[in-house]
């Protein structure tokens, strides 16, 4: 596993959101963009060399939705960049760690992405990400 590749923040109103956050870094998200098979819309940001990842649920069924109403807004997930997705899948199921997906999904910003689950991981939500070349 790789350097932290973003951090997700899960909020109510991405517009209100994208204001704050544009306010707090001194910097405009440089993208948005929609996920269908995640229920969310996202917007990003970069900090120096960090990636925070805004995420707005646009439905109930949403993971998004989902959290916010049990937790409310703040720190959904952490992604890690990692080169072999399948291999990283693979070996993090032989150690133990329960896997959501075991087929790579297509996620935000060109890359394929695998969930661990906040259960197997001391309660927090882990996001694998390879680049698709
Ligand atoms: C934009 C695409 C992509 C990218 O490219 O970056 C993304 O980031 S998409 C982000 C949204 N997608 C996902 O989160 C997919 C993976 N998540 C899931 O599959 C589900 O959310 C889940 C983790 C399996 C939970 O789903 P479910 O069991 O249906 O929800 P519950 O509300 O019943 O929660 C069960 C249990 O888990 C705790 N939980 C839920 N989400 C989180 C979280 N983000 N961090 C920590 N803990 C979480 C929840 O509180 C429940 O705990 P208990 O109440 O103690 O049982
Ligand atoms: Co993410």
């Amino acid at each position: 596993m790789d350097k932290i590749e973003h951090i997700g923040i899960a909020v109510k109103d991405l517009e209100k959101s994208n204001q704050l956050f544009a306010s707090l870094f001194g910097e405009k998200h440089y993208k948005t963009e929609e996920v269908l098979s995640e229920g969310v819309k996202t917007s990003f940001f970069k900090t120096g060399p960090n990636k925070i990842e805004l995420l707005q649920a646009t439905n109930p069924e949403s993971p998004i939705s989902k959290f916010i109403d049990k937790k409310g807004e703040g720190i959904h997930h952490i992604a890690f960049a990692v080169n072999d997705i399948l291999a990283e899948i693979k070996r993090l199921k032989e150690e133990g760690f329960i896997v959501l997906n075991e087929i790579p999904k297509k996620g935000a910003d060109n890359k394929l992405v695998a969930f661990l689950h906040p259960k197997s991981t001391n309660g927090v939500l882990i996001e694998l990400c390879q680049e698709i070349n």
